[in-house]
């Protein structure tokens, strides 16, 4: 069986996703795979390098000036279009082979963390969505302590993603991450009996919406 977690920048998917795999879980994150994507020597990093100009969104060593990809797709929806149009086909092809490896360790569960889960139509690899949902101004000041962006760079990558509201109507459960994080621990515990359980009945019985549904 799969997960999809989901959620916006800093609702707590990873350290939820830890959490999980405390309890044995394990799970692969779609933002790590994106890097993958673009490491030298990629096609996409190829592409991106021929639109910009290498000078413009290549460090001297080659790799991804990841800021100033930033700058510039989240100021500009065209451009994170044409972003996600270079990346996302093959983050999808990525993850996947990484979830037929994790599902192949014989877990009874096994997580797809993705910021775009739904965005993308990744929830399509899903058996499951759980969405980490905690207040904007929660995302926005989390996003400003942990990255070095500014409030008005995380209030465009909020808007960028999909609404709250949007978000919780699709999802299959929800974990308020508004808390402490050891309250989030508890309900990742309930969660993971309630997915443990799920995972013995047969599979028409545990998905709520069947792959391929949107
Ligand atoms: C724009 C890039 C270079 C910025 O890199 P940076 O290191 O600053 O951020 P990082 O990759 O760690 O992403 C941080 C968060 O930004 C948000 N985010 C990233 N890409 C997008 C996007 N296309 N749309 C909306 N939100 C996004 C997510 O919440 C993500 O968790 C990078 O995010 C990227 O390559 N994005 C395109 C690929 C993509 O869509 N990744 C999301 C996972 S599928
Ligand atoms: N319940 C909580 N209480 C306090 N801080 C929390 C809680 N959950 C997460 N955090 C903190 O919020 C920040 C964002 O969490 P995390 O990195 O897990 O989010 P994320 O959704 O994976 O982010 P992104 O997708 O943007 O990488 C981190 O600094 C984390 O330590």
């Amino acid at each position: 069986m799969i997960i999809g977690v989901t959620g916006g920048i800093a609702s707590g998917k990873s350290t939820v996703a830890r959490a999980f795999a405390a309890l044995g879980a394990p799970w692969v994150d779609a933002d790590d795979v994106a890097r993958e994507v673009v490491e030298p020597g990629e096609p996409a990093l190829e592409e991106i390098a021929a639109r910009y100009s290498r000078a413009r969104v290549l460090n001297d060593d080659g790799t991804l000036n990841r800021r100033a990809l930033r700058e510039i797709v989240f100021a500009d929806p065209a451009e994170r279009r044409w972003l996600e149009a270079v990346t996302h086909p093959r983050i999808r092809a990525r993850l996947t082979e990484h979830l037929a490896r994790l599902q192949a360790t014989g877990a009874p569960y096994v997580l797809l963390v993705s910021p775009l889960l739904f965005e993308s139509g990744q929830n399509e690899m899903t058996d499951r969505t759980l969405v980490i949902d905690v207040p904007e101004a929660l995302q926005i000041e989390r996003t400003a302590a942990r990255d070095d962006v500014d409030d008005a760079q995380a209030r465009a990558i909020v808007a960028a993603q999909m609404p709250r509201a949007e978000r919780l109507a699709r999802a299959d459960d929800v974990l308020d991450n508004g808390g402490s994080e050891a309250l989030m621990q508890r309900r990742v515990a309930e969660l993971d009996l309630h997915f443990r359980q799920l995972a013995t009945q047969p599979a028409a019985d545990r998905i709520t919406h069947p792959r391929g549904a949107s």
